[in-house]
């Protein structure tokens, strides 16, 4: 057994998937600890469904998912980087993934990780996926950095675990707390600034413009360009993320895949007392229309992401109106 799931009540199918699931994370971290001795991991090695360039560590992860869930109670497996969801068997629950999540960092060594969302498998493969977000029974992400961490939801709040290195074993810590209503952080991609919706462009502009300006306080930024990274981040420490549909073609919806990446996301943060929505309505309501559907996505502490809500509603307001009168 590589995780430590004493205590939870998952049912042998979610277990077994979930003892799979981090048995290949615990060697994927093995692995990138090891890059550039062997061979290089951030080398390209093709196109994946989606038109993104693939990196050598993207494929070997998906392969090693592949390989350790297809005789497994998943009966359906939808990755990022296969252009169709795999059928496996007839078991109970249908898993998407993102294997490698923030491939640019491959080869910088920064936090890297996987994304997976779990549903009850539906009658068809599609139908498994195409459905809200809300039905979810588990989600999370694996980090790949300094430590490899789990973070799982299965619907009461949100656990966390650390990978051993002694071990090899994923051992649980306290619960992580609920996100506070407080925090003065933001993360986006700057460098699109022209291109956001004229809501976001206010928003961003508001924080920027700090003590100065309508806010009347300074904010600070981050960007790792890690989705896992900037979650774990927010979860911790607070804050807000965007990344908006722009004019740039093909980024109409933004860049962040519904299913396996804003859905499961959603599902962490909305169980940490936070909010995910598509910049106004909550992701997790939402029917994605194709497995590799993108939504534009901004998540995080609850007030900042119904007050970028606010911005689309009555952007001349919007910076005025009290933290604590956006708090439901
Ligand atoms: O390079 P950009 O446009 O800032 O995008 C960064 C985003 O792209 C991603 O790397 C996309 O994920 P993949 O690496 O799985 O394709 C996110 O992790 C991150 O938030
Ligand atoms: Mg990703
Ligand atoms: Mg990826």
């Amino acid at each position: 057994m590589s995780l430590d799931l004493t205590g939870l009540s998952l049912g042998p199918e979610l277990t077994d998937v979930m003892q799979r699931l981090t048995q290949v994370g615990a060697e994927l971290q093995r692995l990138i600890a090891r890059n550039g001795i062997d061979g290089d991991l951030g080398a390209s090695a093709g196109t994946n469904a989606g038109g993104d360039g693939q990196k050598a560590l993207d494929v070997l992860a998906d392969e090693a998912f592949m390989a350790a869930l297809q005789d497994s109670a998943v009966a359906y497996y939808a990755s990022e980087e296969q252009d169709d969801i795999l059928t496996f068997g007839s078991g109970a629950l249908a898993l998407a993934i993102d294997p490698l999540d923030g491939s640019s960092n491959i080869d910088v060594n920064v936090s890297i990780g996987t994304i997976f969302s779990i549903y009850p498998a539906a009658k068809t493969a599609e139908a498994s996926f195409l459905r809200p977000g809300s039905e979810q029974i588990a989600a999370g992400y694996m980090i790949f950095g300094p430590q490899c961490t789990l973070i799982a939801t299965f619907g009461h709040g949100v656990l966390q675990w650390v990978l051993d290195p002694n071990s090899g074993r994923f051992e649980r810590l306290a619960d992580l707390p609920r996100m506070g209503p407080e925090t003065s952080e933001f993360a986006i991609n700057a460098s699109n600034k022209r291109h956001w919706p004229a809501p976001i462009q206010a928003f961003i502009d508001h924080l920027i413009a700090g003590a100065d300006g309508p806010r009347g306080r300074n904010f600070n930024m981050r960007w790792i360009a890690s989705l896992v990274a900037e979650t774990h981040r927010i979860l911790k420490r607070g804050g807000v993320f965007l990344y908006p549909g722009d004019s740039r073609r093909g980024y109409e919806r933004g860049r962040l895949r519904h299913v396996y990446e804003c859905a499961p996301i959603a599902f962490v943060i909305t169980q940490a007392g936070g909010a995910a929505t598509d910049g106004y309505h909550p992701i997790l309501d939402a029917i994605p229309d194709s497995l590799h559907a993108r939504t534009p996505f901004v998540f995080g502490t609850a007030p900042k992401v119904r007050r970028i809500a606010r911005y689309h509603d009555h952007p001349e307001e919007a910076a005025l109106i009290p933290d604590e009168h956006l708090h439901r």
